[in-house]
């Protein structure tokens, strides 16, 4: 979820007592207040009217000269949110934590200017909208080639990104197309085996994925190791280790349109690893039974292509760049979520697409060196 739409209204002057010269206390203000421990689903979910009404003024009366201003209301919002109007105008941006912005005026009270009538408070249409890091998000462990692979598909070197609403620096790279279309890509630092439990960046990275459209995994035909004291993972584990990951962190993220990329392809001379790989990972929910437990997801993320590239070579390079804008384009139109598959899947559905891979295997003798 990346937008949300509120109606915020300020409370109403209280009315002021004219006889005695009384003035009305002033209607709250709907303030906005940013807290980087807050989602959008959260404000959803605590208040499904969206209506965030502040506090009228109370009114002067015969005893009272000065009628009490109405409390403020303050709708906590995330970090790293833009705040626009009705028209689509933004009206600013929260980056850093407790930082804040008027949603919507309290009204005047009562006062000799306004003839001691308590003026009404601003109503506002305002849309709450994170903001992106970036339209696909690489994931994958050291090593897998994610630097590589962005600067293959963007023209330049990617650039460190200074977003001031995180702490970390992702590393965006933009596609460019024939067209004049730009497709940005986002490179966090730091997921690790067991960065749901914070180890390494955890949480900070994972976080941030949630900012982008579609997820892009990146993994290493050879596998995994993290360091000596860890297992070597198979390309397989992999998967559906970063899977894990993901899910333990936050199971809404295997939800996302995603893209498998399986990397290094060049150092398979005659493809049977990769063809190997690819019939695991297609048939992921009976390959999982065979795994240790502790990798096992309980759902698995349902990859929209699977594509086998070399970063370093350049091999199948465009034609990722062009699945990735064709997938970024439809999931555009039509507004949909993939929804996964849960493990305990007892039908045999071929739950991901060959097609693309099919295409590749006739076509990779040629182009392999
Ligand atoms: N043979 C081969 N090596 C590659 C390929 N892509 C990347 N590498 C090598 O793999 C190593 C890791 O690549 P990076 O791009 O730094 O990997 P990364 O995933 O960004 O790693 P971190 O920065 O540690 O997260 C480097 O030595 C690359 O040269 C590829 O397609 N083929």
């Amino acid at each position: 979820m990346d937008q949300l739409r509120i109606y915020a209204k300020g409370g109403a002057g209280g009315q002021g007592f004219e006889r005695i010269g009384g003035v009305g206390g002033k209607g709250g203000n709907v303030i906005a207040r940013a807290k980087t421990s807050v989602t959008l689903e959260q404000i959803k979910g605590k208040y499904p009217q969206k209506r965030f009404i502040a506090e009228n003024g109370r009114d002067s009366r015969k005893l009272v000269i000065l009628g009490s201003s109405g409390e403020d209301m303050i709708l906590e919002v995330p970090v790293g949110v833009v705040i626009e109007n009705e028209r689509g105008a933004a009206i600013g941006d929260l980056n850093e934590e407790d930082q804040e912005i008027l949603l919507a005026r309290g009204g005047q009270g009562g006062n000799p200017d306004n003839h001691f009538i308590g003026q009404k408070g601003e109503g506002n249409v305002i849309s709450l909208n994170l903001k992106l890091i970036a339209d696909i998000g690489l994931v994958g462990f050291p090593n897998a080639g994610k630097s590589t692979l962005l600067s293959a598909v963007s023209r330049s070197r990617p650039k460190i990104a200074n977003y001031p609403f995180t702490t970390i620096q992702p590393q965006i790279g933009t596609m460019f197309y024939e067209d004049l279309r730009q497709i940005t890509m986002a490179d966090l630092p730091g997921l690790i085996e067991g960065a749901h439990i914070n180890i390494g960046m955890g949480h900070k990275f994972l976080k941030h994925l949630e900012r982008t459209k579609l997820l892009l995994m990146v993994v290493d035909i050879n596998g995994f190791q993290l360091s000596h004291n860890y297992q070597p993972r198979s390309a397989v584990e992999t998967v559906a280790l970063l899977n894990k990951e993901l899910e333990l962190y936050k199971r809404e993220l295997l939800d996302k349109p995603a893209v498998l990329v399986l990397n290094k392809i060049d150092g398979d001379n005659d493809g049977s690893q990769t063809a190997e790989i690819l019939d695991r990972v297609n048939g992921l929910h009976e390959t999982v039974n065979e795994m240790d437990e502790e990798l096992v997801p309980q759902k698995l993320m349902k990859f929209d292509d699977i594509i086998a590239v070399s970063a370093k070579n350049k091999i199948n390079i465009d034609k990722l760049k062009d699945r990735l804008r064709d997938l970024l384009d439809v999931y555009a139109s039509t507004d949909n979520t993939n929804t996964g598959t849960d493990v305990a899947l007892t039908d045999s559905s071929d739950i991901y697409s060959r097609s693309d891979w099919k295409k590749f295997s006739e076509r990779r003798d040629t182009k392999l060196v």
